[in-house]
């Protein structure tokens, strides 16, 4: 007999969400919103930048409230004067580079599985293939590093209508340096936003590339805000992890809706309407299971 609705939601049931504390809960200090996130219900989170407070900070805080950080990003160069990553940049290799051991340090501190990369937009004056080059050859690096202390290193394409000029804006840029770097440690961050910003289908990219893919974050576009807000089909995204076992993490990474005070925690029913849970509890059955509708 074919699994209806209700297997659908029993096998989402098993999917594990991270809440993104640097664009949710963002109406407090960063280290604040560990504690939001876990009054909301959540037991993990992503953050872009941790850097702003000493890991130790950090690790109180989460030990504290009970919370796992499972992502966060490499420095990406001066974010608040505009730069947007400076992995692509040619002549920014050292500082790329130091960036790798700073970042090191809070994961084996923090126990962070997975380190993400930030391409950057190619600089003015660099030849693209240059820039690719330049990638690459960082890319090698660090994740010869994160293999080394036992972490993951994620590449996320990021959509060039928001950042136009970024060098990494598809799956298939991605998988070309992926390709190119070839290192085990490496993987997509599969950000569904950026996916569809940039014109894929988010289901039909999911099942074509899932085994290569590290991480995923989701919102809806074009907003950028909650899922089920915008044009994504998020119900049959959620059913093509579950059929093809996708057990890693799940950033809710958007802006929300309602970003006065309180608007991510009043946004946050897209969750069980579809059919998932804030606290990550990789016991709960399905995980894996075959949901067809
Ligand atoms: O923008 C995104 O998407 C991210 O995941 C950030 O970490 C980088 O801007
Ligand atoms: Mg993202």
């Amino acid at each position: 007999m074919p699994a209806g609705y209700d297997d659908c939601l029993t096998a989402r049931a098993a999917l594990r969400l991270a809440a993104n504390v640097s664009l949710l809960f963002a109406d407090r200090p960063l280290l604040q919103r560990v504690a939001a996130a876990a009054a909301a219900g959540f037991t993990a989170v992503e953050c872009q930048f941790p850097y702003e407070a000493p890991a130790a900070a950090w690790a109180a805080e989460l030990r504290r409230h009970g919370v796992r950080l499972v992502l966060h990003n490499l420095p990406a160069g001066d974010w608040a004067a505009g730069e947007r990553g400076i992995a692509c940049h040619p002549d920014r290799v050292a500082e790329f580079r130091a960036g790798i051991a700073r970042a090191l340090d809070y994961a084996t501190t923090l126990a962070v599985p997975q380190l993400n990369v930030i391409a950057g937009v190619v600089p003015p004056g660099v030849a693209r293939g240059v820039a690719l080059a330049t990638l690459v050859d960082n890319l090698r690096v660090a994740a010869e590093a994160c293999a080394a202390a036992g972490i993951g290193l994620r590449l996320e394409p990021i959509n060039s209508l928001d950042i136009p000029g970024f060098l990494v804006d598809t799956v298939d840029v991605a998988l070309e340096v992926l390709r190119r770097v070839d290192h085990p440690a490496l993987q997509l961050q599969f950000d569904v936003y950026h996916v569809a910003r940039m014109g894929g289908d988010p289901v039909a990219l999911w099942r074509r590339h899932h085994a290569v893919v590290g991480h995923v974050q989701w919102a809806d576009a074009p907003g950028r805000h909650e899922p089920l807000t915008g044009a994504i089909d998020f119900a049959a995204l959620a059913d093509a992890m579950c059929e093809t076992g996708w057990t890693g993490w799940i950033g809710a990474e958007y802006l929300p809706a309602d970003a006065a005070s309180g608007g991510t925690e009043r946004g946050l029913g897209w969750i069980e309407r579809l059919g998932l849970h804030r606290a990550a509890d990789p016991g709960r059955a399905g995980a894996g299971e075959g949901c067809k509708r």
